[in-house]
């Protein structure tokens, strides 16, 4: 079954040390603990609403985060708060990081990535990256679809290492998050 990724385009990353971020911007997209427990923080009731998982090509700046590997997973979600759309994430791993048995990613359905992967005691995260999408973007589309809202949506992205396997977590703030 082919999936349906809403990523229909790349997006141009900086470093965050070398980006101007406004200081309650600075606090949520350099935030390095999880996600999932910042949102489960706030007032409502969290979801992770599966968009697809599979194995698929990424494109050419996430496949150059792998020198070494040919074949991935992609995985697209959204993470919801009473079923309003917070954070739009897409994550891309090698085959050999979806079969690994102690990270469960094959399996993980609408679990929370990072709930499996915070639970890692060698889990290292790379420098942040930044970006902030011009409206045309497909997930600026995305938050005006969900949010009727137009905004230079703010995105980053890491690269977490556990066990010998790469994980790329990108993740879109969308509208709700209380940086806009
Ligand atoms: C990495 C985390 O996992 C979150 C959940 C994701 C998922 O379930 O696919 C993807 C990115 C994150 O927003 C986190 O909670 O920090």
């Amino acid at each position: 079954m082919s999936v349906e990724f809403l990523s229909t385009e790349p997006c141009d990353w900086q470093l965050a040390t070398h980006a101007q971020l406004p200081p309650l911007t600075r606090e949520w997209l350099l935030d390095e603990g999880s996600l999932t427990a910042k949102l489960r923080a706030l007032p409502g009731d969290f979801a992770v609403h599966l968009i697809g998982q599979a194995v698929a090509t990424p494109f050419a700046n996430e496949r150059s985060e792998f020198p070494q590997q040919t074949h991935f997973v992609i995985r697209e979600v959204l993470l919801t708060l009473d079923e309003q759309p917070f954070i739009f994430a897409r994550s891309v791993f090698p085959i050999s990081a979806a079969e690994h048995k102690n990270l469960n990613l094959a399996e993980l359905g609408t679990q929370s990535l990072g709930q499996s992967l915070f639970n890692q005691p060698d889990l290292t995260r790379s420098t942040f990256e930044v970006t902030q999408l011009p409206l045309t973007h497909g997930i600026s589309q995305l938050n005006r679809l969900f949010h009727d809202c137009d905004e230079l949506i703010w995105g980053r992205r890491s690269l977490f290492e556990t066990r010998g396997q790469s994980v790329l977590v990108s993740e879109f703030f969308l509208t709700p998050v209380p940086i806009y």
